[in-house]
């Protein structure tokens, strides 16, 4: 692992990206194989459902992180139990197993394996899985985003800067998505396409799409990683009460987002000035 570690401390470059990629691919392909049979399921506390999948995913990507050496706390969605840690400053893996379980139970496809590498309070590092196709995008903030596949396919995104005049082309919760309707009226022209999961913001990060606004519930772990496939692609994620982009480690919030809208092109700003009459629509 020396090619990561320097001097003692983490070398956050393309060799770690890479190290994170086999990690969710090990975890992928379980997924899956639990995709291909019978899903069997539980309710969690909140009510949100949990299947065997997202509980063998968290344990092979747990596995994957630690057997890297470096000696990185990890928050999972399922298990935040470091939270006592101080997680606003220094680094920690912020690690969804399997964002969009109810998509993975309805069987159409659109469920990720989401890991982030948060430095700071900041999403520099961002792996996002799509096991359904084999498919996954990868970011480093100041670097480079891809979008690859398991057969060795490889290429460079960035968001989409030619929207100017044209329709908007919004992506929303399959589940939730009545006040980003509402949200998305200060456009003056838009389709909205509804999508599950982080594949929304990785939609963004490759062009396929200008904006996601979410103005109901969302965990830090929902978004993290695709937040810096974004970043590393030339978007933005940005809450929609301070309007600063988004950071990570708000334990004491339960992990919980505010309203945020993630978009591609600076452009998108100006009908974000309403945003705050927006929330009370
Ligand atoms: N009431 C709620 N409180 C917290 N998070 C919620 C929620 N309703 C939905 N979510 C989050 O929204 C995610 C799904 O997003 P989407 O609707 O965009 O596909 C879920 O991820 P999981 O499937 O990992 O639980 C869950 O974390
Ligand atoms: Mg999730």
């Amino acid at each position: 692992m020396n090619n990561v570690i320097s001097g003692g401390k983490i070398v956050i470059e393309e060799k770690l990206v890479e190290l994170v990629e086999d990690v969710i691919r090990a975890a992928g392909r379980v997924v899956k194989k639990i995709y291909s049979h019978d899903i069997s399921m539980v309710e969690k506390v909140d009510g949100s459902p949990l299947t065997q999948a997202d509980l063998a995913s968290h344990h092979i990507i747990v596995e994957g992180l630690a057997s890297l050496g470096l000696s990185i706390p990890i928050v999972s969605e399922e298990d935040c139990t470091c939270s006592s840690l101080s997680l606003s400053e220094g680094c920690f893996w912020l690690v969804d197993p399997l964002d969009g379980t109810k998509e993975f139970i309805h069987k159409n496809g659109q469920f990720t394996l989401n890991i982030a590498l948060i430095v700071d309070g900041e999403p520099v590092l961002g792996v996002v899985y799509v096991p359904a196709l084999s498919l996954g995008y990868s970011g480093l903030v100041g670097s480079s985003a891809r979008k690859w596949r398991d057969d060795g396919y490889s290429e460079e995104i960035h968001v989409s800067y030619n929207h100017l005049g044209s329709v908007w082309r919004a992506v929303v919760s399959r589940s939730h998505a009545q006040s980003e309707v509402s949200f998305l009226s200060y456009l003056e022209s838009y389709t909205a396409e509804p999508m599950g999961s982080s594949l929304k913001i990785c939609a963004i990060a490759e062009g396929s799409a200008d904006i996601y606004p979410r103005l109901g519930h969302t965990s830090e772990w929902d978004i993290a990683a695709a937040h810096a496939v974004l970043r590393a692609a030339g978007g933005f994620l940005i809450r929609l009460d301070t309007r600063e982009e988004l950071t990570y480690g708000r334990q004491d919030e339960n992990f919980l987002n505010p309203s945020f809208v993630a978009y591609g092109d600076p452009a998108v700003r100006p009908p974000l000035e309403h945003d705050q009459n927006c929330l009370d629509l």
